[in-house]
């Protein structure tokens, strides 16, 4: 169904190019200065809270925002100047349904096919194959809107393959599924990945989905502060993570300072603090201060741990105040 993968590898590098990106609305700094690349049959998540500027690249990658500063390539086209030619080689889902419920998952198909001018026994055999890598065969007789929300999702899917494009382009595409559609969503991604070769660029919000990507890109308030694989990002963070809790945080935090010459942060109500040995550091804490610490938790660091690490903010916490 879709071109060679070993063709695409031959083109570049860097099947999405992004060159110092920057968005403003009015006085509102969205992007500021975003480079990244992701390679050919990557799977890249923009991971970020709310508000942090997914959408907004997402809608430049996508062509429906005009590039104010910066550049970005997909798939070798230059974003600014061949706009036309990147809708040909990108499929795009967005966050919002655009399924006919009135019509069959199959008229649905048709239709899209139609947009890109695709018809006739080409046609067939495009939205035959689609249905098949989605596993949506049996179900292309069926009314769209009675369909479950993680198939309405894969017929969104399909759409966005009709046209065989080298470049997925996902906005959240998990908002809204159960825990098992989001397990087949991502079967399907990773087939796709690995058997047609597509480059899958998400944004997401959901730390679980984020595990599931290649290289990840944490974007807060405009920026991009880490990239790598989630590993890599795991590892960014120096040993293990304590999370004290105290009746009173901040005498806590002096003592600790006097006593252990390391300052934890303050999150929320809570005390954070990095250690290469955490468990030995928890047992001397508790024998230091028995009075002051109500509990405490130890454990590896997480993605969550990372977005902490970098920003000072809890990724949740960061959405409530953006
Ligand atoms: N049309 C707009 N006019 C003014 N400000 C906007 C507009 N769209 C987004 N913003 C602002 O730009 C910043 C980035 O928003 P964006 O929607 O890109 O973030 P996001 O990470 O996708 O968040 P969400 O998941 O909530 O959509 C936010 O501060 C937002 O309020």
């Amino acid at each position: 169904m879709l071109s060679n993968p070993l063709t695409q590898e031959a083109t570049t590098a860097a099947r999405i190019r992004v060159t110092d990106i920057s968005h403003r609305y009015g006085d509102r700094l969205a992007l500021n200065q975003l480079s990244f690349d992701v390679r050919p049959a990557e799977i890249f998540g923009l991971l970020g809270p709310n508000g942090g500027g997914k959408t907004t690249l997402f809608r430049l990658l996508s062509t429906l925002l005009p590039l104010q500063s910066g550049n970005a390539t997909i798939a070798d086209r230059d974003l600014s100047t061949q706009a036309r030619e990147i809708r040909s080689v990108i499929g795009v889902t967005f966050q919002s349904p655009s399924l006919d419920g009135k019509l069959t998952v199959w008229e649905n198909l048709k239709h899209q096919a139609h947009l890109y001018g695709i018809a006739g026994e080409l046609l067939r055999e495009r939205i035959t194959s689609v249905l098949q890598h989605l596993g949506l065969t049996d179900r292309k007789a069926d009314l769209a809107e009675s369909l479950s929300g993680g198939l309405k999702r894969r017929v969104e899917i399909a759409k966005g393959l009709l046209h065989a494009p080298q470049v997925l382009l996902l906005d959240e595409p998990s908002t809204g599924l159960d825990p098992g559609a989001r397990h087949d969503l991502w079967k399907y991604l990773k087939q796709l990945q690995r058997e047609q070769g597509v480059t899958i660029l998400i944004t997401t919000h959901l730390m679980e989905e984020a595990e599931h990507c290649d290289r990840l890109g944490i974007l807060h308030q405009g920026e991009l502060i880490s990239l790598g694989t989630p590993d890599e990002l795991r590892a960014s963070v120096g040993g293990d993570c304590l999370t004290i809790h105290a009746e009173h945080p901040e005498t806590l935090q002096n003592q600790i300072t006097e006593r252990f010459g390391v300052t934890p942060q303050q999150v929320n109500h809570s005390l954070r603090l990095e250690h290469p040995r955490g468990h030995e550091f928890l047992k001397d804490l508790i024998d230091a201060f028995p009075e002051q610490v109500t509990s405490v938790s130890l454990g590896k660091p997480t993605l969550e741990d990372v977005f902490i690490h970098k920003t000072g903010h809890q990724f949740w916490q960061a959405e409530e105040v953006e």
